[in-house]
Order: structure tokens, then sequence, then C-alpha cells
């Protein structure tokens, strides 16, 4: 058993107090290595051969750089995911023409001046991510800028963070009582993308109101801000981007149905297995890069915790009680069995 030697607190990226310990090996004693390590949640597999119930070596088809695997421990006989296409990017409805690109700043390979970044400026005057650990977001915004396609600088740019796909080696296993969910089998930084939510961008009006689809998500940046209570986020705070008129922000506060939302029921990415938690440990984050028109920009899962490897990954899908209506006009309700202590017991 090691001996504490010393120990301090700081202050998290997040702003959080962290609690940090040294340790001393004691004389003669083991070196200890990460593959010995067993977390609680169990043991990441080494392997593909390790990993157990496997029912799909890459439910990407080969089109993410690290392959997904999916589990299934639950049902007999075990069944894969199926009923829609993996898709790593978003696709765009025939009838819905997105705005066009920005010119961007003039920087040369990366940004590192918020001062002269033409995009760090729309993020009040500073980049929105630290380069820790291949980029951070320091904290939730109404939306975030990032570069985009007419900016001088490259993609290793900091400010692209959330446009260099997947990092972590990720997981789609079924559970007993919410269907396929998420886990990752490396630790997860505060503040690290994870993914984009992608699937079909379309119309929230041609959307098939008749059928059940529990894989729609509303691109509402600024409700997506309110639901984050714990962030007490205020609309009006600096990161509102002075792009946005005073007028459109009314606009957006008074649309009860956004104009435009993402379907990824018959097509999306690995966004379309993650569930709800009343106690999430992702946030969803709005991501403007080659246009600016807020109604259409790209939702990204970050991190809002140091996640562990193989704790489901989980956000709010931030439904208010009562509010989601079926097509012969009534209230529905769908049962939450996220687990938190806090457990509102119901999505909506
Ligand atoms: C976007 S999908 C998530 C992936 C889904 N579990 C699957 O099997 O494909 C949303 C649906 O998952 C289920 N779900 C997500 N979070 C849940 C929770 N906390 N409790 C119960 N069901 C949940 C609900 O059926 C919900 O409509």
């Amino acid at each position: 058993m090691e001996q504490v030697v010393h120990y301090w607190a700081e202050k998290g990226i997040s702003g959080f107090t962290i609690f940090k310990f040294r340790l001393r090996r004691q004389d003669g004693q083991p070196l200890l290595t990460t593959n010995q390590v067993q977390f609680s949640y169990g043991r990441v597999p080494q392997s593909v051969s390790e990993i157990r119930g496997l029912v799909c070596e890459d439910i990407t088809g080969g089109q993410e750089d690290i392959p997904i695997p999916a589990t299934n421990l639950v049902d007999d006989p075990p069944v894969a995911p199926t009923g829609y296409k993996y898709c790593k990017s978003i696709q765009v409805a025939k009838n819905v023409k997105l705005p066009t690109n920005v010119p961007g700043c003039n920087c040369n390979g990366k940004c590192v001046d918020p001062r002269t970044c033409a995009c760090a400026r729309l993020n009040g005057s500073d980049f929105p991510y630290v380069s820790r650990d291949g980029g951070r977001l320091i904290e939730a915004k109404d939306v975030v800028f990032e570069c985009g396609p007419n900016c001088g600088c490259g993609p290793d740019c900091l400010n692209r963070t959330s446009q260099r796909g997947l990092k972590y080696r990720l997981e789609v296993f079924r559970t007993p009582k919410k269907g396929w969910a998420v886990r990752s089998w490396d630790f997860i930084p505060s503040g690290a993308p994870v993914c984009e939510y992608t699937g079909i961008l379309m119309h929230t009006e041609d959307t098939d109101s008749v059928s059940e689809n529990n894989y729609i998500f509303d691109i509402d940046c600024l409700q997506t801000m309110r639901g984050l209570g714990g962030r007490e986020r205020r609309f009006g705070d600096v990161s509102v981007p002075t792009i946005i008129s005073s007028d459109r922000h009314d606009d957006l506060r008074s649309e009860s149905v956004p104009e435009f939302c993402i379907d990824a029921g018959s097509t999306g990415n690995i966004a379309r297995f993650i569930n709800h938690s009343c106690e999430p440990n992702l946030f969803v984050q709005c991501v403007l890069s080659s246009h600016h028109d807020i109604k259409l920009a790209r939702v990204m899962l970050f991190a809002a915790d140091n996640i562990p490897p193989l704790q489901e990954l989980t956000y709010d899908y931030g439904y208010a009680l009562d509010s989601v209506y079926g097509p012969d006009g009534k209230i529905k309700q769908m049962a939450c069995y996220c687990g938190a202590p806090d457990c509102r017991k119901r999505l909506f």
C-alpha cells in the first residue's frame, strides 16, 4: 500500500476544486500499471476477443477512425442494434438550404491571439477551449464559434476542437430497461468533446407525427442553455453572440417549436444511442463553424465531469414534464430509469 506524502487542492478546468494526492511506493512494492487497475464498473477489455457478449465488432462499418463494438448480455438470444444506418456526419434534407459560409478569420496555421482572431472575438474575445488533452471546453456557452472552411488556420487549430471526430473508445451495450446505451473504455476528462449528434437535418414540421420516433433532437440552443440549471447560465451572459441581433433573440425566445431538428431515427451516429439521465455526465453544446445561423447549429456532446471508464454516458434530454403530446393530442409520459438519486422519475 502506497503512502500519502503530500496532498493539495487545485482549481479544476470547470472551476471545481480538485484534491490531489502524491503517493510513495513502499520499499519492494511492485509497479502498478494501468492494465492492472480494476475500475469499480468492471474491467476494460484489452482486445476484441475479450469483449463479453460481442454482437457487432464495429457498428460504424469502418466510418469512424476508432471502431465501436456492440455488446448484449441482456437478451437471449443476443441481438445487435438494427433498424438504422450508421452515418458519421450530418445529412441535410432536400428542402433545407444551409446558409452560405462566413468569411472566418485571417490567422495562419493555428489561431493563437484572441485579439486578432475574428472567431475568438465572437466568443467574447477569448478561445473557448484550452489545449490540454487535445482540447477541452472551458465552460458551457449559449453557442461556441469555431473556425470554419474559410478561416486561414489549419485542421490542428485549437478552435476546431469539436471537428476532429471521435477520440475515445466507445461501446454500445444493451441495458435491461433502457434499450441500448453507450460507455467509454477510456477516461474522458471534463470539457472534452465526445461526439456530435448526427442524423438528418430537417424542418421540424416535416417530422412524421404519426409513428413513434425516439431519436429526434430539436435544435434549440437557447433552450439548451436554460436547461443547464446547475450551471446557472443566464440569457444575456458574455457568451451570447453579438452577431445575433436583439430582435433575433426575441424571435428565438418566443418560438415555442424550434424550426429545425436532427432526426437520427433512420440514419445517425453513436449519439443516437446515448440515454437520458437526470444527473448526466455529458452536456449539449451548440457549435457554429461554417455559417452563423443559430437555428441550424451543430449539436455537440461534451463531458460535464471527469468520466471514469465504463460509466454509462448520458445527457439531460431536457424535456419539461407534460410537454410531449401523442398523435391523439393527449399528453404522453415516459418513465425514467436513469437510477440517479434525484431522478425525476419521468423523461417527459
Ligand atoms: C435517443 S434514444 C437512446 C437509445 C435507446 N436506448 C436505444 O435503444 O436505441 C432515446 C430512447 O431511449 C430510451 N431511454 C433513454 N433514456 C432513458 C431513461 N433514462 N429511462 C428510460 N428510457 C430511456 C427511451 O426509449 C428513449 O425514447
